[in-house]
């Protein structure tokens, strides 16, 4: 299977060239740090690295790359972290229900220790530990795939999973929402973390269906593990009458739906009935922007009493939701449309009545009456239990195995580890499929491995038009100068508020193109020399979105109806 790569210079409306010709796959994209040395995930390289591109960083296994070696044995993950397999490790895992106070008491450990680690699934989630640990004098670091702030005389870290260092040693660390251990895409990083974070006391928190699992994998570790478990600290009602008409829409209300088109045209019914004006929050709005949506809604003093959102809001945001109405239980995730899992309902549902909140009393009910059966059901239900953890080859390991198979692209030596894996049985291959389109297209470069895989693993949304025709011109011109200069690729100047769906869509890749290049720039400083731009012009492409958003400017042809599956308002 090949993916065709590059077609380039059809101008959008917001000056940027239209390429890329790559398959539909899964609408989320990842960004993970890999283990191929401290350099890549500190963002120490250069272009000159190349020359030593041909040795790998550390060799664990003692075995030297042929063509005999069995690359594709993964049934020993926990044997690449040999810095915390020298520790026996205190593993406490807090697991109850969504609001339980799991991260809370985890935190308590965090903050008493005297070096830290804190690794969460979101930024937004970082940002808020290391807030809250300066201000609890325990000075903190912030450190994500875009940013790196750091606090003079640190000794804590707040991290995204993916930038969580196996190399060094910690006295207290936590991964949050280690359920995740089990998603298709990110999982893997989750699993890097869980084996790979040497420290004397690991926290794990998250849903109780994971349990069995982080069980079973610790047992080659020789970590100890403790069981801690939590009940809900506020009550969550489920109602038993769906939300009648658009009139019953009231403060505090969160209408839950999953395709960016039925959120605005549920902000737009809304908003149009005269009584409440919507905030929104959704996978592809700008981070910053969907922080700044959730602050004005819990604002009690502005009239966006009202949010309509995603399941972005399943995890990080704290909101003063108090009533959840789910519009569909469906979603399409990336290749069809499917009912959501008893834990996606669960984790939504369960952001209605946050404890110590302006509603301390959270319920949750549908739009449509014929929803609620399964909705009741699935708050009853356990959410079944996580069965295998995922789990990606390190780059040590597809470098040796590069290295015995001279010809093999990227691509091919991807498809092959996914193909010819051999796994335990508490693991599971990641889903690369994105990965490997920005393999297939990275290969037609003349690109060293290391190079190209900074490419594969860097946060670019293949599936959008135009973050993928970013990543694809930046990696164009880096083979070719070695120098990328942001200006010979955007026209910023161009962008301007958006004044329908398409422009604010465009506007979000916008910003996925600059943020893209920054993550690039910090780890190859030289070549993307643009970074203060590239960050400037984000936080442009953030104002107007935001302008677009406070200013209610839907005022585009688009027929409402037309979005929405069922009419119910
Ligand atoms: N003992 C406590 N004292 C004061 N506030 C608390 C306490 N426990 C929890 N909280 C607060 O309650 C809210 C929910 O707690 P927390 O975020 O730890 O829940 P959680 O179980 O991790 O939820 P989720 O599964 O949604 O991540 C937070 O705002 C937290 O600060
Ligand atoms: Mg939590």
């Amino acid at each position: 299977m090949a993916y065709s790569v590059l077609r380039l210079r059809k101008v959008s409306a917001l000056g940027i060239p239209r390429v890329l010709q790559a398959d539909q796959g899964s609408l989320w994209r990842f960004h993970l740090e890999p283990e191929f040395g401290e350099f890549l995930r500190l963002g120490l390289l250069t272009r000159n690295y190349k020359k030593n591109s041909g040795s790998p960083k550390f060799d664990f296994t003692g075995t030297k790359a042929t063509s005999k070696f069995d690359f594709t044995d993964l049934t020993c993950p926990h044997t690449w972290y040999p810095i915390a397999r020298k520790k026996k490790r205190k593993v406490i895992l807090h697991v109850g229900p969504t609001n339980s106070g799991k991260t809370y008491n985890a935190l308590k450990h965090l903050e008493q220790s005297s070096s830290g680690v804190y690794c969460g699934p979101l930024r937004l989630l970082a940002w808020e530990v290391a807030k809250r640990l300066n201000k609890a004098n325990v000075p903190c670091d912030l450190i994500t795939g875009q940013e790196k702030e750091l606090v003079e005389g640190a000794t804590h870290k707040a991290v995204t999973v993916e930038m969580a260092d196996v190399t060094s040693v910690y006295d207290c660390a936590i991964i949050d929402e280690i359920q995740m251990v089990g998603c298709t895409q990110r999982g893997f990083a989750f699993t890097r973390a869980l084996l790979g974070i040497a420290a004397n006391e690991l926290h794990l928190c998250g849903d109780p269906a994971v349990v069995p699992l982080v069980e079973d994998i610790l047992k080659v570790t020789g970590d100890d593990v403790e069981v801690h478990t939590y009940e809900r600290l506020s009550p969550l009602v489920p109602l038993m009458n769906p939300v009648s008409s658009v009139s019953s829409i009231k403060t505090g209300d969160c209408l839950v739906t999953f395709s960016r088109k039925d959120i605005y045209a549920h902000k737009k019914i809304i908003e149009r009935a005269g009584n409440h004006l919507c905030s929104v929050v959704y996978g592809s709005l700008p981070p910053e922007t969907r922080t700044a949506q959730a602050t004005r809604f819990n604002d009690e003093t502005n009239d966006f009493d009202v949010l309509v959102a995603s399941d972005a809001i399943g995890m990080g945001l704290n909101l003063n939701i108090s009533r959840i109405i789910f519009s569909t239980l469906q979603k399409f995730d990336g290749t069809g449309t499917r009912d959501l899992t008893v834990s996606e309902i669960k984790q939504i549902a369960g952001r209605a009545g946050r404890f110590q909140s302006k509603f301390p009393i959270g319920e949750v009910t549908c739009l449509y009456k014929e929803d609620l059966p399964l909705l009741h059901s699935s708050l009853k239900s356990p959410s079944p239990l996580i069965e295998r953890a995922g789990l990606f080859p390190t780059f040590d390991l597809l470098s040796r195995y590069s290295q015995a198979h001279p010809k093999h692209g990227l691509y091919q030596i991807l498809e092959h580890f996914v193909d010819n894996a051999k796994l335990s049985s508490n693991y599971f291959i990641s889903n690369v499929e994105d990965m490997m389109k920005v393999a297939a297209l990275v290969d037609e470069l003349p690109l060293g491995l290391q190079e190209k895989y900074l490419f594969v693993v860097s946060p670019v949304d293949i599936n959008d038009e135009i973050s993928g025709q970013g990543l694809a011109q930046f990696a164009q011109n880096f083979s070719k100068t070695g120098v990328v200069r942001l200006t010979e690729i955007l026209a910023p100047d161009r962008v301007k508020v958006p004044k329908t769906p398409t422009e604010l869509k465009e506007l979000e890749s916008l910003h996925k193109v600059f943020d893209l290049y920054v993550w690039l720039s910090i780890r190859l400083e030289d070549s993307f020399p643009d970074r203060e731009v590239a960050a400037s012009q984000k936080s442009i492409c953030n104002k107007l979105i935001e302008q677009f958003l406070a200013g209610n400017r839907l005022n585009s042809p688009t027929r409402v109806s037309r979005y929405l599956r069922r009419q119910k308002f």
